[in-house]
């Protein structure tokens, strides 16, 4: 059973679809949406990105054995007493990979290399360059040790039966190399989430075609499907609709057979040729938003059958806010993953910045080391919704919450880092 969406504005306090909080809004999506069901095994070469559908229990313990950290002489730190070098005489050699076959008695050590298995009561490694040798006794200076040290412990990784990798873990290149370090060949996966998305307006035009009076180049597209692509998801783009209801509704039903989530931008504010919320209305449970935030004003939220809809607005700035701050939850939430928060840093703003108070604002900032450490942001300048180099010299959005009012030149300010993300 899924809720409607007047159930879920019931159950928020102070829910005004005209003057949204963005907690509201995020909070509102959170219930709207749930993950995918649908589970696939990939080798590790295919998961990168992809989110774990079940906890990995470890087979072995990593390393399997204590072992060396360094290439030197193994010997027992027992030995060692303070402000007393020490003489012992090497034994052999251990190299990686293979046990060493023998023992080592009081006063000897064992040559060993970074990797080679310690054998039982050698717990210290001196690393060679701060030894000397004299035939085959070490010379090891007083005062440079302790018992233990340049020792990996079997299990210091990863321990037998414990759980190395978490159900929602988005597979990072560390999460892929855990898992091999594990011999596993292949992980369960949750199945990609399949994402349509479509441009509308009849001012917007393909790269490729003909530049008009009047018209823009469909920038969103790119922007949009390739923050898609950063997530992992199937990507199904529909192009550029015209404002005209026949081809809009062709376009929402088609995505909406094929996709879990339509996003769209355009059409969502109230101008006279937005046939996208009254097409929307039409085939779906939608919500029209007026958020309280800036850029992302105009924002349309809902349901086409079980597919769930985003109605960006159609500027370029306002469409890579709204997906960074609210929809990128959503999706991640729809992924199975487990929330990864874009992370937010304390910076000094080297400017004064003038903000209204009663909505959320997000500026483009680049934040960089001030002369005395501290991380310090200035905006990239014109702060229009429709500048998207603004968004290309930025590295985080500077987020002026809901409640604050302007910020004097010096005053510290949280930045929602983006690098990497888009
Ligand atoms: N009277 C009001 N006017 C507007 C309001 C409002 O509240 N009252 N809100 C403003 C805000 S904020 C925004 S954002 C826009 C959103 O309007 P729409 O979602 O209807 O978007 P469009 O009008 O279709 O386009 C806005 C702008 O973006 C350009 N655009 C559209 N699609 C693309 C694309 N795929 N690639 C590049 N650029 C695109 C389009 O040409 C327009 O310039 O409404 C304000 N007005
Ligand atoms: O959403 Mo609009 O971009 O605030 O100008």
């Amino acid at each position: 059973m899924t809720t409607s969406l007047d159930d879920i504005a019931r159950s928020l306090q102070g829910y005004d679809p005209q003057a949204l909080k963005m907690d509201d809004a995020n909070a509102f999506i959170a219930r709207l949406v749930a993950p995918v069901q649908g589970v696939e095994t990939r080798t590790l070469r295919q998961c990168a990105g992809r989110v774990l559908a079940q906890d990995v229990v470890s087979p072995i313990s990593v390393p399997a054995h204590d072992n060396s950290a360094m290439d030197g002489f193994a010997f027992n730190g027992a030995l060692l007493q303070p402000g007393q070098p020490l003489a012992l005489r090497n034994v052999g050699t251990a190299l990686a990979g293979k046990a060493w076959v023998g023992t080592v008695a009081a006063g000897e050590c064992l040559k060993v290399m970074t990797g080679a298995i310690l054998p039982s009561g050698l717990d210290t490694v001196v690393p060679q360059e701060f030894t000397r040798q004299e035939g085959d006794v070490v010379h090891i200076p007083a005062d440079i040790l302790k018992a233990g040290d340049n020792r990996r412990l079997r299990g210091e990784d990863l321990q037998q039966g414990g759980v190395a990798l978490s159900k929602g873990e988005l597979l990072t290149p560390a999460a892929l190399g855990l898992a091999a370090s594990l011999g596993l060949q292949s992980l369960q996966v949750v199945r990609r989430l399949r994402v349509a998305y479509l441009s509308t307006g009849d001012e917007v035009l393909s790269v490729g075609e003909p530049l008009r009076e009047g018209a823009v180049f469909d920038s969103n597209r790119y922007t949009v499907t390739s923050l898609l692509d950063r997530l992992g998801c199937e990507v199904i783009e529909l192009g550029v609709v015209r404002d005209e209801p026949a081809a809009l509704e062709a376009a929402f039903r088609s995505a909406a057979a094929q996709a879990d989530v339509i996003l769209s931008s355009g059409g969502v504010s109230v101008g006279e040729a937005d046939f996208t919320k009254g097409m929307m209305a039409k085939l779906g449970d939608v919500a029209f938003w007026r958020i309280a935030m800036r850029p992302g004003r105009p924002f349309a939220v809902g349901r086409i059958g079980n597919t769930v809809l985003f109605g960006m607005p159609g500027n370029p700035v306002a469409v890579m806010v709204t997906f960074l701050t609210l929809i990128r939850p959503a999706l991640l939430q729809m992924m199975g993953a487990r929330p990864r928060p874009l992370p937010l840093l304390q910076a000094h703003s080297e400017q004064p910045l003038r903000k209204k108070a009663g909505r959320t604002e997000y500026q483009r900032g680049i934040v960089s080391s001030g002369p005395d450490g501290r991380l310090q942001v200035r905006t990239t300048g014109n702060q229009g919704s429709g500048v998207l180099s603004s968004m290309v010299q930025a590295n985080g959005l500077i987020v002026l919450h809901h409640a604050q009012g302007h910020v004097a030149a010096g005053d510290g300010v949280d930045v929602m880092m983006f690098d990497g993300v888009i």
